[in-house]
């Protein structure tokens, strides 16, 4: 791929950019079709419960919720001033009208039928009584006890805000799968809805692997490390519709591997490894999986980091197979395996949030592979779009990049080099 189609492929979507591999590893799956195979592997939740509005933020709708009425609820002003009838502005003004009465938010306009001239004095969210069809601020009003006179001819209809503007009574607001956002959360409370179906938590078992791994707080024997997987995959999985259980660390043996694989297989929607899934003696977690009776349908894919997640099934659960270097970790958690888990909880597919970027960096790279590297914004270009700058890409074992940088720049597969100036599609993290 050149430059000129390099920056053509970065505004397309993420297939384009994805080739797939190149011949010497045609086996290797592209990362949309190892997308797509752990989308159909997983199977969405059907269990619901029913919750109050505050235990129901971040959860997921299970049945579509339409609205049990109009919102607005009924006319009301927009402003503080005096509703008027937009027929009493006759001529050429000012206009002075009668206070006949007084109407805040909360109260019930008495019903009287008002007549020409007359205006009544109201507040902010307050109803219109019947007959008036604008409200005029009061800064644009001159008030000399229960009189006002104005300059100003309001537009009919201003200032008011009509019923069912901003959603009509019996539409649907939210179908099942969508996640329930506080602005979300916000619209049911309004609508009077107390209580909201939603999935019921997805329950994900964590299994680290390694016999190199102690935990932050013991003492290192030469040769072990501390097991950062286990805290970088808990925090990453930390969403208010998963229940993430952290199952321990096992070392690198078949019989221990298969022993905690097989205690998880029952307990939990979603089982996920880490370490362990290269061909190595000392990698046991494919070979524990199929002593368990599972299987997988998503093996070795065509990307850098993290060609060797995996993901299958484990009985009636997800199983996803992470490899052990840090960074393709959290690399393959993020682009392959969480579209499957959001798949479980019933979540639509979302392309990830990218836009155009800048490199300021040069770089080659294996063709054949979608590569993603860590990258820091560093300002804008002259025409404002924004600079990446790279952080790092050499191991897939280095941590520090991936926590210095503001998201990854996309790499295309059949790009073998990038040069300074080259458009490259960005995906922020979500912070
Ligand atoms: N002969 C081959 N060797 C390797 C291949 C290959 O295709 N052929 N693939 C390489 C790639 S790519 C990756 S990625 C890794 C994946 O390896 P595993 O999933 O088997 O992971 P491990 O070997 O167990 O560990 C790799 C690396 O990561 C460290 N690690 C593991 N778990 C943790 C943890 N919880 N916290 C922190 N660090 C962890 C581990 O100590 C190793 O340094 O395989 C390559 N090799
Ligand atoms: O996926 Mo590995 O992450 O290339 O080291």
């Amino acid at each position: 791929m050149n430059f000129m189609s390099a920056n053509r492929a970065v505004l397309s979507d993420l297939a384009a950019l994805d080739c797939g591999p190149a011949n010497a590893a045609r086996s290797m799956l592209s990362v949309s079709d190892a997308v797509t195979r752990a989308i159909s592997l997983s199977r969405p939740l059907t269990a619901s419960e029913d919750l109050d509005l505050f235990s129901a933020a971040g959860r997921v709708v299970a049945a579509d919720i339409r609205s049990p009425c109009a919102l607005p609820r009924f006319d009301h002003s927009a402003m503080d001033g005096f509703a008027v009838r937009s027929s009493d502005f006759a001529g050429v003004g000012p206009w002075t009208f009668s206070i006949a009465d007084r109407v805040a938010a909360g109260d019930c306009p008495s019903g009287r039928i008002f007549e020409s001239g007359e205006a009544v004095e109201i507040f902010t969210g307050a109803m219109i009584p019947v007959g008036f069809d604008a409200v005029i601020i009061r800064e644009k009003c001159s008030r000399y006890d229960r009189q006002f006179t104005t300059a100003y001819r309001p537009r009919p209809g201003e200032n008011i805000r009509k019923a069912g503007e901003d959603v009509d009574h019996d539409t649907l607001m939210f179908k099942a799968g969508t996640v329930l956002t506080p602005h979300r959360i916000a619209l049911l409370a309004a609508t009077g809805l107390s209580r909201i179906s939603v999935v019921r938590k997805i329950r994900l078992g964590i299994i680290t692997t390694g016999s190199e791994l102690k935990e932050p707080g013991e003492p290192l024997a030469a040769g072990q490390i501390y097991n950062s997987n286990r805290y970088l995959l808990t925090s990453m999985l930390s969403l208010p519709w998963l229940e993430v259980r952290d199952l321990g660390s096992t070392p690198d043996t078949i019989e221990a591997t298969t022993d905690i694989i097989h205690s998880a297989s029952t307990d939990y929607d979603i089982v996920v490894t880490s370490g362990g899934m290269s061909k190595g003696g000392e990698d046991h977690v494919r070979e524990a999986l199929t002593r368990c009776g599972g299987s997988l349908g998503v093996l070795d894919v065509a990307m850098r980091p993290g060609k060797p997640i995996s993901i299958g099934t484990l009985g009636s659960a997800l199983f996803i197979g992470l490899p052990g270097n840090p960074m393709a970790a959290a690399v393959t958690l993020d682009k392959i395996a969480l579209p499957a888990i959001r798949t479980v909880a019933g979540i639509a597919y979302q392309d990830p949030v990218w836009m155009p970027a800048v490199s300021d960096f040069a770089l080659r790279k294996k063709e054949g592979r979608l590569e993603f590297v860590p990258v820091r914004l560093r300002g804008r270009d002259a025409s404002g779009t924004p600079v990446l700058e790279m952080l790092g890409r050499g191991s897939s074992g280095s941590l520090s990049p991936m926590a210095l940088a503001d998201g990854l720049a996309i790499l295309p597969s059949e790009l073998v080099t990038v040069e300074p100036g080259m458009l490259l599609r960005f995906e922020p993290f979500a912070m």
